[in-house]
């Protein structure tokens, strides 16, 4: 039998190589004659810059930025692979939702300022190319804070510069930009395919988790409704952005990526997929075993199980997910084709699956039926 391991990491308790390798020893100790590989996934929210570190090699390069909050400033971490002279930069790194405690979190007020100060430290640093991987933010402001820290202005009715965060782009009346842009090319690689607005975008879906009530979020909706109209009149860039796939991808950063500063959208998953090479090491596999902290509806928006899921389906492999904690609707469950899904918590309870994660993963694994294959 041929399994692919292939794991995105649980969000605060275990890295993608952690819950791969756990996974992996679990099924080599109980079946020696296996062949089990083990390709650690991301899809371009945490863990992405890793992935395609180890994949691609590169060299870890820090730069002191703002933080999520506009007064705060911490120490982010970026990818130089020196041979393509490109940089990797993970928005979560100076933006990410996990850098704030619970209190702190605020869509109206966290900006994407320091994301931009990374990209424009890369593009001093002599990049060529810039990849940016966007997801598990802590912001909703449309990319404007990163756009800003190069440059662009936004100002409200009454000629001011609008204060940073998400919160104020309801009132934008203006968009200024610089008179040079000095980026090379970027290309976003998107952790969901979810639109700028509307019931499926970036403020409706996922505002909440960053600490929005719904009037916040009303709010946020209406701000980056607002950002769209104004990039569509100023007629700079193709109109209708703000309906492409992934344009809703961590509160619109990778909206404001493209329109604002030329960016490509990807997606995130597929890009570590063909960078990790998985399809070659799925072309022999019987079984993948994929998952991620929580599988939700969210996971079906693109991210590692999906994309996982869809190459193993193309090369005949079958699909069996565990998580931390499982609450995914059975129709998204016969979508994505999971023939298997285990959780942490049911198999530990949600004590143990937190504290010592790779042993509830490890159990997790053992109680799949898949072993009797
Ligand atoms: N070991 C674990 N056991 C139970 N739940 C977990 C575990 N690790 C992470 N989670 C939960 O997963 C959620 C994060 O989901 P995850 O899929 O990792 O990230 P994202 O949805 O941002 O891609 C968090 O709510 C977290 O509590
Ligand atoms: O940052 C965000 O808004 C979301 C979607 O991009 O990321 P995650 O699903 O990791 O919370």
């Amino acid at each position: 039998m041929n399994l692919v391991v292939a794991f995105d990491s649980f969000k605060g308790t275990m890295s993608a190589a952690e819950a791969c390798a756990a996974a992996a020893d679990e099924l080599r100790a109980r079946h020696p004659g296996w062949r089990v590989v083990e390709v650690p996934m991301a899809d371009g929210g945490e863990g992405t810059a890793e992935a395609l570190c180890v994949a691609r090699g590169g060299a870890w390069k820090t730069c002191r930025v703002t933080g999520p909050r506009p007064d705060q400033s911490v120490e982010a971490r970026w990818v130089w692979m020196a041979a393509d002279r490109t940089a990797v930069i993970e928005m979560a790194e100076a933006a990410g939702l996990t850098l704030l405690q619970e209190r702190e979190r605020d869509p109206l007020v966290t900006t994407t300022f320091g994301v931009g100060e990374l990209m424009a430290a890369a593009a001093a640093g002599g990049a060529e190319r810039i990849e940016l991987a966007v997801g598990g933010s802590a912001t909703v402001d449309g990319g404007t804070g990163a756009a800003a820290a190069l440059g662009y202005r936004f100002s409200g009715p009454d000629g001011r510069d609008l204060p940073p965060g998400g919160g104020s782009l309801e009132r934008l009346a203006t968009i200024v930009r610089p008179s040079s842009l000095t980026l090379p090319p970027v290309e976003v690689l998107c952790d969901v395919d979810n639109p700028l607005c509307g019931p499926e975008g970036a403020a409706a879906v996922y505002a909440p988790q960053k600490g929005a009530s719904s009037e916040g979020v009303a709010r946020l909706e209406r701000g980056l409704g607002r950002l769209a109209e104004a990039v569509n009149t100023d007629g700079v860039c193709p109109r209708g952005l703000e309906r492409a796939a992934g344009a809703g991808a961590a509160g619109g950063l990778a909206y404001g990526a493209a329109a604002l500063l030329g960016a490509r959208l990807v997606s995130g998953v597929d890009a570590v997929m063909r960078v990790a090479r998985l399809e070659a090491h799925l072309r022999d596999a019987d079984w993948v075993l994929t998952g991620e902290g929580r599988l939700d509806e969210q996971s079906a928006r693109g991210k590692v199980v999906a994309g996982v899921s869809r190459k193993a389906r193309e090369q005949g492999a079958r699909v069996a997910a565990v998580a931390g904690a499982v609450s995914l609707p059975e129709r998204h469950a016969r979508e994505l084709a999971l023939e298997e899904i285990a959780s942490l918590e049911e198999a530990c309870g949600a004590e143990t699956a937190r504290r010592d994660p790779q042993k509830a993963l490890r159990t997790a694994v053992r109680n799949l039926t898949f072993h009797a294959e």
